[in-house]
């Protein structure tokens, strides 16, 4: 998967702005603020129809804009790929491939595949629950549609099934046959994604340890557990035990939507008990899992965007990281850093091939 060119017209902070890039490594460099992680969002939006970094589409406009184009030419498997997104005020997000919309952004997921590796993945440390879900969900769709199917209609389920226990705090009665048809379509859904994602966490937590050993040598345990309610007994008995406690709280507190996913450095959770180069090391082990899993999934080498990376790491990691990116496993990598004497020594460990954008 390459990404040849790509054109902003009012993202963020760039009004009209045109890369070309190398097949294979891209350095983004220049002081803090001019727009390196900026130009990684738009090509992260390509791939996924949003932003990495900011949730609220229209505050990637351009202040000032009422519309923003993000538009990339790419090669995937030797066939030209057009994608573009646009979004202007007061109108739907648009997502098109060789000029054709997409009815669903959801038929978009997985078309580009493309990893991202930032700073902000920290929030999968000390987040809640929540992020690493979208973690392991936004993996799983890449190479599976049916998941992501099961995924919004759980989702959708699980929305109706609270507004009904909202209906009953409010008028002490419901329909008891509309309770039973959701508890049995969350059953349905959810034991689906509790097996996907047992099968999934399966192969990728020992493609992740061998990341993590690569790059600390060994130096610390870690571990990754997959905790779900689900292993407690099946979704349906589980739903109709606690539905006392679910009226109280007004919500459904037993199913897929509570799982998570644990993380330990020497058997303590690494939030609490890992250093930060440790905690970098772990996100950084994650990520490179996830691009392992989806290039063994697609058979497509992911666009890999490396956002301010080599902060924080003592140079014996910064080395392993450059020997581990450094094969033919990987196909294009972005990079952005401040320092671009850093950036340009360690990209020519990596590749001779390689075009650095002053921002
Ligand atoms: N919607 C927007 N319109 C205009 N400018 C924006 C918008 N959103 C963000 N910016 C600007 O983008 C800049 C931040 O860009 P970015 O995060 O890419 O910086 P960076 O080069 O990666 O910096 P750092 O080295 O600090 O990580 C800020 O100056 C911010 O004001």
């Amino acid at each position: 998967m390459i990404l040849n060119t790509l054109s902003l017209v009012n993202y963020k902070n760039f009004e009209s702005q045109v890369f070309d890039f190398d097949s294979k490594i891209n350095c983004f460099v220049g002081a803090n603020g001019v727009g390196k992680t900026n130009a990684l969002d738009a090509i992260y939006h390509l791939a996924y129809g949003k932003s990495y970094f900011n949730p609220i589409a229209l505050q990637n406009i351009k202040h000032g804009s009422d519309f923003f184009v993000v538009d990339g030419h790419f090669t995937k498997n030797e066939r030209k790929e057009k994608i573009i997104v646009s979004l202007k005020k007061g109108q739907k997000k648009i997502i098109k491939r060789n000029g054709k919309a997409y009815d669903k952004f959801s038929d978009h997921v997985g078309f580009i595949p493309l990893v991202i590796i930032s700073p902000a993945d920290r929030d999968l440390i000390i987040e809640g629950s929540d992020t690493r879900r979208k973690f392991i969900d936004s993996v799983i769709s890449q190479s599976d549609k049916p998941y992501l199917t099961a995924l919004i209609a759980y989702n959708k389920i699980l929305s109706q099934r609270n507004a009904l226990l909202k209906f009953f705090a409010l008028n002490n009665t419901f329909n008891a046959d509309t309770l039973a048809i959701y508890n049995e379509q969350l059953n349905t859904y959810g034991t689906e994604i509790f097996e996907k994602r047992n099968a999934f966490l399966k192969i990728f937590i020992p493609i992740f340890k061998d990341r993590y050993e690569a790059i600390s040598q060994s130096k610390e345990a870690i571990d990754l557990k997959y905790k779900s309610d689900l292993f407690d007994g099946n979704l349906l008995s589980l739903l109709k035990s606690n539905l006392n406690k679910d009226k109280a709280l007004q919500y459904t507190s037993v199913g897929s939507h509570k799982d998570d996913l644990v993380f330990t450095i020497d058997e303590f959770p690494i939030k609490k008990f890992g250093s930060q180069g440790q905690q970098k090391s772990f996100l950084i082990a994650l990520k490179l899992a996830q691009f392992d899993f989806i290039k063994k999934q697609s058979g497509v080498s992911p666009i890999l965007l490396l956002d301010d990376i080599f902060d924080k790491l003592d140079e014996n990691r910064v080395a392993q990281i450059v020997s581990l990116v450094d094969d033919d496993h990987f196909g294009q990598i972005f990079i952005s850093d401040t320092h671009a004497d850093r950036t340009e020594t360690i990209v020519k460990q990596i590749h001779q091939s390689y075009k650095l954008y002053k921002l």
